[in-house]
């Protein structure tokens, strides 16, 4: 199949210069980029007054979580997963957490995401419903096992089941990763378990880590050091691991972050929603770590919008340290887009000819995003999700001009009701 995308203005490659030019795209890739390409194709898309851009990354997530949207608001982090979700996840059923993955499927996708890192329970539900969305899905089994040992089996055998699941989809756009869930929830032999299955069958690894201080304080009376210098003394940290939020962190942290090339997927929303803290981001963009943005699970967002997130991600960030200077438009939307690309080892989150076929088009012919004075100060600051009119990804069409091909709008909204009425019941 090939694609024509004529007349946009083209966020082009990683310095993210915008240019007026066509795209043309054949099977999954981007061929051409170019003015005034006189090529034939399947579909000709015009994109005049709007905006060709990389599609977004969403970094970290829980994406059936928004079954639990305005559930549990208003608490802070161990209140909030001890009495409010964990037992409401209890109740969930395969087909319950496949209706939430729909959900979070569909937001994605009608609100510009085009790859996102899951973690959550019944994965290889939520792996049937990525190959049917079309996006691509980096998928986690979140494992907990509290010490005690039985449980260490259990969650390692249903994680390699899950990737055992998704390898026999034989789809590149939905890949496994290894979730241990955090340091206050797993223990070292399962963590030092994890490292050796992710050497041996060459999978990335995702885990919580320095969310909150209540986290620092447990893991230091346990162990007697900080949660990164404990994964750094088990031999845990490489650069296939990607930690959620790494709020709480030192410059010890930092640097050995640093060393091992680790990412962080950075959750601003969640972390000022659940009052967890405010990551160092300059130190860690200076130390040179790579930070990647994500909204975390819809329960402490309290949606999917990654526009929405680059948003909060600078304004949180300048009166933080007072300095407006700070997290940048450029910088910050580089998070959303290459960034979490590079943490994921995609070829996509930059246009350019030869990468993957990932982008979207925002409808700039709206009185928020006139004048084009600065588009990606228009994307950081004044668009949000539901400006995006269509979405491709792996050179296909999943939404255009806001209507979804893959998923069914009516059923996926309908179910999602109908299992939050048999999980209150
Ligand atoms: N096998 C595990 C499932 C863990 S899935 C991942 C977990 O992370 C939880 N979660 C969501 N957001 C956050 C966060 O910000 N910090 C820590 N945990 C979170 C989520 O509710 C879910 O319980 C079990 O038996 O409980
Ligand atoms: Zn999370």
């Amino acid at each position: 199949m090939s694609i024509l995308i004529k007349n946009g203005y083209v966020i082009y490659g990683e310095n993210l210069d915008v240019m007026k030019a066509d795209i043309y795209i054949e099977d999954n890739k981007i061929t051409k980029i170019g003015k005034n390409l006189n090529i034939s194709a399947d579909y000709v898309i015009d994109a005049k007054g709007k905006v060709v851009s990389p599609g977004f990354i969403n970094l970290h997530t829980h994406s059936p979580m928004g079954l639990f949207r305005g559930l549990a608001d208003d608490l802070p982090l161990m209140d909030w997963l001890k009495h409010h979700i964990w037992p409401k996840e209890a109740k969930l059923t395969r087909e319950y957490t496949k209706a939430g993955a729909y959900l979070g499927a569909l937001e994605m996708i009608k609100t510009g995401t085009t790859a996102f890192l899951d973690m959550y329970f019944y994965m290889d539900a939520v792996a049937e419903v990525v190959l049917e969305s079309g996006l691509r899905g980096y998928l986690s089994y979140g494992m907990i096992d509290l010490g005690e040992p039985d449980k260490t089996e259990k969650e390692i055998k249903v994680a390699l089941e899950t990737m055992k699941f998704i390898e026999k989809l034989s789809s590149e756009r939905v890949q496994f990763v290894f979730g241990p869930h955090a340091p206050y929830t797993c223990s070292i032999a399962l963590l030092k378990k994890v490292r050796e299955l992710a050497n041996e069958h060459k999978k990335l690894i995702t885990i919580h880590v320095a969310e909150t201080m209540t986290e620092i304080g447990q893991i230091t009376s346990r162990y007697g050091k900080s949660p990164v210098v404990l994964l750094d003394d088990i031999g845990f940290l490489a650069d296939d691991v990607i930690i959620a939020h790494g709020v709480w962190l030192d410059s010890k942290d930092i640097h050995i972050l640093a060393r091992h090339r680790v990412s962080i997927a950075h959750n601003p929303a969640s972390n000022m929603k659940l009052a967890s803290g405010v990551m160092p981001i300059e130190r860690l963009l200076n130390a040179g770590v790579n930070v990647g943005l994500g909204t975390d699970g819809s329960a402490s967002n309290n949606n999917l919008d990654m526009l929405e997130e680059m948003k909060i991600a600078a304004l949180l960030h300048k009166v933080h340290n007072l300095d407006p200077t700070v997290a940048d438009a450029k910088t910050v939307f580089k998070m959303a887009t290459q960034n979490g690309a590079k943490a994921l080892r995609l070829d996509a989150g930059v246009i350019k000819k030869g990468a993957l076929a990932d982008l979207v088009i925002i409808d700039f012919n709206q009185p928020h995003l006139r004048p084009i004075n600065n588009v990606i100060s228009h994307l950081v600051y004044s668009a949000n999700g539901n400006d995006v009119e269509t979405t491709i990804v792996d050179g296909k069409i999943l939404m255009l001009d806001r209507e979804v091909f893959t998923l069914d709008e009516e059923k996926t909204l309908e179910k999602a009701e109908e299992v939050v009425e048999k999980l209150a019941g």
